[in-house]
């Protein structure tokens, strides 16, 4: 059998929009509301499999206060994918969510930034009374930020955690075919100049 995918997986938002949440409930189902602020860096590793595939996936958790950035932004060197999240109930976090986008892209040093695989979490969607981003308005920014999946997650009752992540694996894996078949695509094109090399060199 082959082993598995290994896949860096980073969370960015500002701090209390949930993110340590999000992860111990992917990967421990489990939901502490008295979860106190990450300092500095932390990371979990959840194994399993999505269409066939295996995966290891290491869930890098962050300090999303910005006195902790210093601290957090040497690590995002080297993800494969990055779910920025708010609070539907904090609509500063979701004013933040492009700062999040940019903060990332800058340290984070990856190839293709226009075809990074993002996913934007709008958590604590439990808390309906309390609502003040909505939906759409979300949903607009992530259709114009390219497209962008979307999904309202709540940690805290297990809404949408694990089709969160398993979008972002699929964002992921959809891109490395891409790429891979592009790759395939090519070979074709070397092999035919190649070929008229080969016939000029000859001839
Ligand atoms: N109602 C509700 N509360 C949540 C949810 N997710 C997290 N919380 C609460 O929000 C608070 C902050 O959650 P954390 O997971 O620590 O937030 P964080 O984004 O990791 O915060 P930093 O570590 O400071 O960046 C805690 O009191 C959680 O219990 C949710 O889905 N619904």
């Amino acid at each position: 059998m082959s082993k598995p995918a290994f896949l860096k997986v980073v969370l960015l938002g500002d701090g209390g929009v949930g993110k340590s949440s999000l992860i111990q409930r992917f990967v421990s189902n489990k939901f502490d509301p008295s979860l106190f602020h990450t300092i500095g860096v932390e990371f979990l590793n959840k194994d399993l499999e999505v269409e066939g595939e295996r995966y290891t996936l290491q869930i890098w958790d962050t300090a999303g206060q910005e006195r902790f950035k210093s601290l957090r932004t040497p690590f995002y060197r080297g993800s494969d994918c990055c779910l920025l999240t708010y609070a539907i109930d904090d609509p500063q976090s979701f004013q933040n969510v492009a700062m999040w986008k940019k903060e990332f892209l800058y340290y984070a040093d990856v190839k293709d930034p226009d075809n990074f695989p993002f996913v934007v979490l709008g958590n604590k969607s439990d808390l309906l009374e309390e609502r003040k981003v909505n939906a759409e308005e979300a949903g607009l920014w992530c259709e114009q930020s390219g497209g962008l999946p979307y999904f309202e997650t709540s940690a805290k009752d297990a809404v949408n955690v694990d089709r969160a992540f398993v979008a972002a694996i699929q964002r992921v894996a959809a891109l490395n075919h891409a790429s891979n078949n592009m790759k395939r695509n090519d070979y074709p094109v070397d092999l035919s100049k190649g070929s008229s090399r080969k016939s000029g060199c000859c001839s």
